[in-house]
């Protein structure tokens, strides 16, 4: 079966950039998902797919020393954050310029700041689907945490205060481009810039009032209304349940179920749309052995699903 790509000329290629990175958080461990992600096969189950899978090996981020990268203001690791994410902004802009497919997978949520502004940058355009039990829209000013997994939203939309350090981000998503699923663990300042910007989002509450179809229907409506701009898929492992993806930094209780989360891949997927796709949070050193296995297995599938596995 030939799936009709939009905006992905044949042969369709998916570029995978692994980003063992962690510094967007305080978990150790995240930056490992990648290369379990990968170690499970998925490169060779995108092939046989009928992809051509370009994978270069992992992303190599430059360090920075902890002493050389104190705070600023609650920022925690900003230089750091910002070196990296700039990094794979350019990668990710690259790949996606060439009529390329980029599966970024992390490594933690901070690093959507950089595949975001990498697929605006090639798809001005594009529009996101952003799946999470966070919102991840914290500002500088309202994060308890500091950590900057917890803001990539509010950089790319231009909200909050702005530092010199993070002077390469352009405000390049606008706030009717965006829309959530699975959102249950939303800080108080967060709940304020949602609804103050008017940002379209359903939480478990509408999954299970609606339905998941239904869902991503009104989402898709919300977004992309004539079913014609490029989506770009930014999926937290934690929208799952942690029954289903017990594997990750800041699992919250309540969430999608295996088929709820693979269905919005494969939704996706038959809209033609899809020009880029974030699997992140897979962190394979907060479980025993079993629990690992299934997370990285549910994500491997998550990946093949929104890039064209069907069930029949
Ligand atoms: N990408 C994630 N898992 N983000 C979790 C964010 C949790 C919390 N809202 C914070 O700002 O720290
Ligand atoms: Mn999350
Ligand atoms: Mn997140």
């Amino acid at each position: 079966m030939s799936s009709a790509h939009k905006f992905i000329p044949d042969p369709k290629t998916v570029a995978i950039v692994g980003c063992p990175f962690s510094g967007g958080q305080h978990r150790v461990g995240v930056d490992e998902g990648p290369i379990h992600l990968v170690n499970a096969g998925l490169t060779n189950q995108l092939t046989e797919l009928g992809w051509n899978v370009q994978f270069d090996g992992h992303h190599q981020f430059e360090e920075i020393s902890a002493a050389s990268d104190p705070p600023i203001g609650k920022l925690r690791n900003p230089r750091l954050v910002s070196k990296v994410t700039e990094a794979v902004a350019k990668t990710v802009g690259a790949y996606a310029k060439k009529g390329q497919l980029p599966v970024t997978l992390g490594g933690d949520h901070s690093l959507a700041l950089g595949t975001i502004s990498g697929t605006l940058s090639a798809h001005p355009d594009a529009c996101v689907f952003w799946i999470d039990a966070h919102a991840d829209i914290n500002t500088a000013e309202t994060t308890d945490s500091g950590n900057i997994h917890g803001m990539p939203v509010s950089f790319l939309l231009g909200l909050g205060p702005k530092f010199a350090e993070f002077a390469w981000v352009k405000p390049a998503l606008k706030t009717s481009r965006i829309v959530y699923i699975g959102l249950r663990d939303i800080d108080a300042g967060e709940k304020r810039i949602l609804k103050e910007n008017n940002i379209k989002a359903f939480s478990m509450h509408e999954v299970d009032k609606y339905g998941i179809g239904k869902v991503v229907e009104m989402a898709l409506d919300h977004v992309n209304p004539n079913r014609n701009l490029p989506i770009h898929l930014s999926f937290d492992v934690d929208a799952l349940d942690p029954s289903v993806a017990p594997s990750t930094g800041t699992p919250v209780r309540g969430g999608l179920t295996f088929r709820e989360g693979h269905y919005i891949c494969e939704a996706l997927h038959e809209t033609g749309l899809l020009v880029a796709l974030d699997l992140m949070e897979v962190n394979p050193s907060l479980a025993d052995a079993a629990s690992v296995k299934q997370t990285v297995a549910v994500g491997c599938s998550l990946v093949r699903a929104a890039l064209g596995e069907t069930l029949l």
